[in-house]
């Protein structure tokens, strides 16, 4: 084209470059009357693809979201195009490429999960895909925003609802030309010079030119992801961009042939099951951004790690878990967990019989007389004691939150527990621990403290399922039918807070406990409500009564 970019374009001073695309230039430019500071999008008219021109007419409808960046100024210019946009900080690319890290921290990933699940959230609802999620388009803003991540390039959005029918688009089962714009080399692929869409962009789309569509841009979430727990990145974009047609369909054979179970082996398989569910999704099904949310806020949670999703970079040492990064599954593979069952179930227990509440008391009176005699215990051990009179007061291992560690403590005072009030006690705690927590989602330490208040209430000595056995790699299909919507929780927890009062045994307490932790963790939304509280609050005060 051959213009030179000015100096001045529309009332805006041009300063530094903040970064260049295949399409055009952004400047950091000052407004010479206000002063104000923008980031300016600036392309030429005759450009072949005009970006910016498209841009312009998704960011209307995107004002006022969080992390949509507000539009100050656009139009044409002489020869130019541009977009005056809120000035924002690096984006996830460069904050990762300049980390020199191999993968980034689980903290971190979560947090960029449940934001992006967010942002996506609200663009779908306004009627418009994103298309071309990757790193270089999340950026963070700029302090006191650097904890929010904001959705730039707008370029290659799509609007998926009608605005003359209002309704879904349809699904066009043949190939598309206009594939051409998200995967085709013709004007993308050799001036790229960063990993692009092809390497996030769902396999529906890239691989198989299908229309995209809203699960497209949930794989693309999924991918970009995963991309950043695996060392290298995922193997396709491990090569650089593919200069060639022949590069190009290799690396699309590739991406087709990947199995979520080999791309995310070692990964926690909530990012697994994330990207199986968004392969299963159908062409209009609307996503279920809340549930992902949540399951990601768990994960968090569940890693010792702050459960709100403000990203944090670099993230903060002593809010992360030791073992931060990509984990294995903890829970025993399934066919060690049937060896250990079997070997359980052939034990010699000789003239024992289990189930009688008189030999766990006795092992418990015995377990705490050696204790006292203990003079050498391990300084790494908790104190679990139930007469400790420290209160909450001890600080929290490393690997666990002052909510989970504040919940261990209990489920072992619960453990020791031999009387009814001794467990009411326990029970009120466990009751002031999550509400005096910010989030009361319950986590597996609450849930732990469930399945004790279940086995001390029904037979102490009888082993129990946890109610919440570690996330199995499932497919998308079972996940969904094994989920619940939140209303039914709350149906079930509304009837257990009245049954509660007029319940006759420990058993049957037991038996309502456990109906708790199974509706809840069937639910999709895991937070103990009101109900809920005033349940375990009549179940403290039934133990009172009851012996
Ligand atoms: N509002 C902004 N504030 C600060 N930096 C920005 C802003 N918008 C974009 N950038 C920087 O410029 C880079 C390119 O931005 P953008 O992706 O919008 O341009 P593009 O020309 O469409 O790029 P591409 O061709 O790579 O898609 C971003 O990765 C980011 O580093």
């Amino acid at each position: 084209m051959g213009d030179a970019i000015p100096r001045y374009l529309a009332n805006y001073y041009l300063g530094e470059n903040l970064g260049s695309g295949y399409s055009g230039s952004i400047y950091r430019a000052t407004h010479i009357h206000s002063g104000d500071i923008v980031a300016l999008k600036v392309q030429h008219v005759n450009h072949e693809c005009p970006t910016n021109r498209y841009e312009r007419s998704f960011y209307p409808s995107l004002q006022g979201g969080v992390g949509m960046p507000t539009l100050w100024a656009c139009g044409v210019e002489g020869q130019w195009d541009y977009l005056a946009i809120d000035l924002l900080g690096p984006s996830l690319d460069s904050l990762y490429r300049k980390s020199g890290q191999e993968t980034m921290e689980l903290s971190s990933v979560c947090s960029l999960a449940m934001q992006l699940i967010s942002r996506l959230e609200f663009m779908h609802s306004r009627g418009i895909l994103h298309r071309d999620i990757q790193l270089g388009n999340c950026v963070i803003g700029l302090p006191p925003n650097d904890h929010i991540i904001y959705m730039i390039d707008f370029g290659f959005s799509k609007r998926y609802i009608d605005p003359y029918t209002n309704r879904h688009i349809s699904d066009s089962r043949a190939k598309r030309r206009v594939a051409v714009l998200f995967t085709y080399p013709a004007w993308s692929l050799p001036l790229h010079s960063e990993l692009s869409d092809l390497e996030d962009s769902s396999v529906g789309v890239h691989c198989r030119g299908r229309v995209p569509t809203r699960r497209d841009d949930l794989e693309a979430a999924a991918l970009m992801l995963i991309h950043l727990l695996i060392p290298r990145g995922l193997p396709w974009t491990r090569n650089g961009v593919p200069k060639t047609d022949e590069a190009h369909d290799r690396l699309k054979k590739e991406k087709k042939a990947a199995r979520p179970e080999d791309l995310c082996r070692g990964l926690p398989p909530e990012f697994e099951d994330f990207l199986r569910y968004s392969r299963g999704l159908q062409f209009s099904e609307c996503p279920d951004y809340e549930r992902w949310r949540e399951v990601f806020k768990d994960l968090a949670v569940d890693s010792g790690f702050p459960e709100e999703d403000d990203f944090v970079w670099p993230p903060v040492e002593n809010k992360i878990h030791p073992r931060a990064g990509p984990r294995r599954s903890q829970a025993p593979p399934p066919d060690e967990m049937a060896r250990i069952l079997n070997d359980l179930t052939n034990l010699d227990l000789g003239e024992v019989r289990i189930g009688d509440r008189a030999i766990v008391d006795e092992a418990v009176r015995r377990a705490k007389a050696a204790a006292r005699d203990d003079s050498t215990k391990s300084l790494e051990v908790i104190d679990i004691s139930s007469d400790s009179e420290e209160g909450d007061n001890t600080i929290p291992p490393p690997h666990l939150t002052p909510k989970a560690h504040k919940l261990m403590k209990l489920v072992k005072r619960a453990e020791d527990a031999t009387d009814n009030s001794t467990l009411a006690q326990c029970v009120l705690e466990f009751v002031g621990i999550l509400k005096s927590n910010s989030s009361r989602t319950l986590t597996k330490e609450g849930f732990a403290f469930i399945d004790t208040l279940c086995k001390q209430l029904s037979d102490p000595s009888v082993f129990m399922l946890p109610l919440r056995t570690s996330k199995q790699r499932s497919s998308d299909k079972s996940i969904q039918q094994d989920k619940e919507p939140a209303h039914v929780k709350l149906g079930v927890v509304a009837s257990l807070r009245r049954e509660v009062q007029t319940a006759r045994s420990n058993k049957e307490l037991a038996q309502m406990a456990e109906r708790f932790g199974q509706v809840t963790n069937k639910s999709n939304g895991r937070t103990v409500t009101k109900d809920g509280f005033a349940f375990f609050e009549g179940m403290a005060e039934r133990l009172k009564v009851l012996h």
